[in-house]
C-alpha cells in the first residue's frame, strides 16, 4: 500500500527548474533512498514532502490525504513528519534532554520517562542527558537528532544526508543502527543521499534523480543490475560498458559471445559489473577471451586490475576489474577472462 504519493511535482526558482514533473510512490513501512548528484533537486523534494515549501504544480498525498495540490499546501507542523538534517541542527544552548524533549509539551506527564525511553532507543548513555551538544561526538549528535525527530512519533521520517559528516566507520555503524531502529518502529522513511553505496545498503527502493527529474526507481538490485542507461549504471557503481551486436539472448562484443538479459537483435550497449569478470592464467588453454594486465592499483582489500584486450573493431579495450589484494597477477601477465551471469542491455538506443 502506498503511504506517500508524489505526482507531477514541479518547482522552479527563477530560471532553474529544481523539480520537473517528479512521480514517486513510497510504500507503507518502506525505506526509500533518493539518490542524485549535487543540485539534482533532492533537498527541494524533501522540503516539499515535509511541507516547508509548496510545489508550483503537482500533488502530494500522505496516508490518503492530499497535503499539497500545487501551491495550496498543509503546513509542516500538521503533517506528522520527522526530519533529521545533515548537521543534526541541534540547539547548542539546550541540554541533550531538552533537545530531545523539544517537541514534547513542557508539562507533559512522563516527559522525563519519554526522553529516557528515546535515549535508550537510539542507544545513548543516560549519563549524557545533562550535557550540551558540543560535548558529544558527531555520531552521538546525530542519534540525538534522530531521538528528537522520533519524540513526536512521526508517521514518516525524512533523513537529509544525516550521515555525511561522519567518518567512514562511524557512518556505517550509525546507518545500521538507525536502519534497525526505524525498521523496528515500522516508520516509513525517506533518505536523501549522493552516496550510492549508502543508498543501496539502506533502502528497499532507490530513486535516482538528475537535473530535477526522477530517472528510475526500483529495488537496489534492479537499479544496480538493470539500470535504464549508462549514466545511471555509472552513478551506481563501476560499470564495464561495451558496444555489442545482439541476437536472441546473446551478444557479440570485445569479450566474445556472452549471454544477455534481452532477446532483441541488432546493435546495442551492454553493461557488466566488474565482479562478473573472472581472471585466470591464459596458459591453461581453456576457452575465454585473452588479454594482458596493463596496470595494477594496489589498495589492500579491493585492488584495481586494468586488462588490455587485443585490438578489435572498436580499437583496443581496457577493462577495469576489482580484485582482492591476495593472488593478484603481475603487470604484463597474460590472462584469460570469463564472464559470470548475463550482461545487461540498456533499454535506450545504442
Ligand atoms: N531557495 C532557492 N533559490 C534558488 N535556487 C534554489 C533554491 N533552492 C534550490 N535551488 C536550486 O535548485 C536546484 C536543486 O537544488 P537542491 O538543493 O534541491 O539539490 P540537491 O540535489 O539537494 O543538492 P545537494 O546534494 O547539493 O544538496 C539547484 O540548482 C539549486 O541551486
Amino acid at each position: 500500500m502506498t503511504f506517500l504519493d508524489l505526482r507531477g511535482i514541479t518547482r522552479r526558482y527563477g530560471a532553474v527548474a529544481a523539480l520537473d514533473g517528479v512521480d514517486l510512490a513510497v510504500p507503507v513501512g518502506s525505506r526509500t533512498a533518493i539518490l542524485g548528484p549535487s543540485g539534482s533537486g533532492k533537498s527541494t523534494l524533501l522540503r516539499i514532502i515535509a511541507g516547508f515549501e509548496a510545489p508550483d504544480a503537482g500533488r502530494v498525498t500522505l496516508d490518503g490525504a492530499l497535503v499539497a495540490d500545487g501551491p495550496a499546501a498543509t503546513p509542516a507542523h500538521l503533517r506528522g513528519i520527522g526530519l533529521v538534517a545533515q548537521d543534526g541542527a541541534l540547539f547548542p544552548h539546550l541540554s541533550i534532554a531538552d533537545n530531545i524533549g523539544f517537541g514534547l509539551p513542557r508539562r507533559a506527564p512522563h516527559r522525563a520517562d519519554r526522553i529516557a525511553e528515546l535515549m535508550a532507543m537510539v542507544e545513548l548513555d543516560p549519563a549524557m542527558l545533562r550535557r550540551r551538544p558540543d560535548q558529544l561526538s558527531g555520531g552521538q549528535q546525530q542519534r540525538v537528532a534522530l531521538a528528537r525527530a522520533l519524540a513526536r512519533s512521526p508517521r514518516l521520517m525524512l533523513l537529509d544526508e544525516p550521515f555525511s559528516a561522519l567518518d567512514t566507520g562511524l557512518r556505517a555503524s550509525t546507518r545500521k543502527a538507525v536502519t534497525a531502529l526505524l525498521e523496528a518502529a515500522g516508520i516509513t522513511t525517506i533518505l536523501v543521499t549522493h552516496d550510492q553505496a549508502e543508498a543501496l545498503s539502506f533502502a528497499d527502493q532507490v530513486a535516482v534523480m538528475r537535473s530535477g527529474r526522477l530517472l528510475q526507481a526500483g529495488t537496489p538490485r534492479e537499479l544496480y543490475l538493470r539500470p535504464r542507461d549508462s549514466m545511471i549504471a555509472e552513478f551506481l557503481g563501476d560499470a564495464i560498458i561495451l558496444p555489442a551486436q545482439l541476437a536472441e539472448g546473446w551478444a557479440d562484443c570485445a569479450l566474445g559471445r556472452i549471454a544477455v538479459d534481452d532477446r532483441r537483435h541488432g546493435p546495442a550497449q551492454i553493461m557488466l559489473r566488474p565482479e562478473q569478470l573472472a581472471l585466470a592464467d591464459a596458459r591453461d588453454g581453456a576457452p575465454g577471451t585473452r588479454g594482458e594486465v596493463a596496470e595494477i592499483d594496489f589498495a589492500g582489500s579491493v585492488c584495481t586490475v586494468t586488462v588490455r584486450l587485443p585490438d578489435g573493431p572498436a580499437g583496443a579495450q581496457r577493462l577495469l576489474l576489482r580484485r582482492p589484494g591476495l593472488g593478484l597477477p603481475a603487470v604484463g601477465a597474460r590472462v584469460r577472462i570469463t564472464v559470470q551471469g548475463e550482461a545487461h542491455v540498456f533499454a535506450g538506443d545504442p
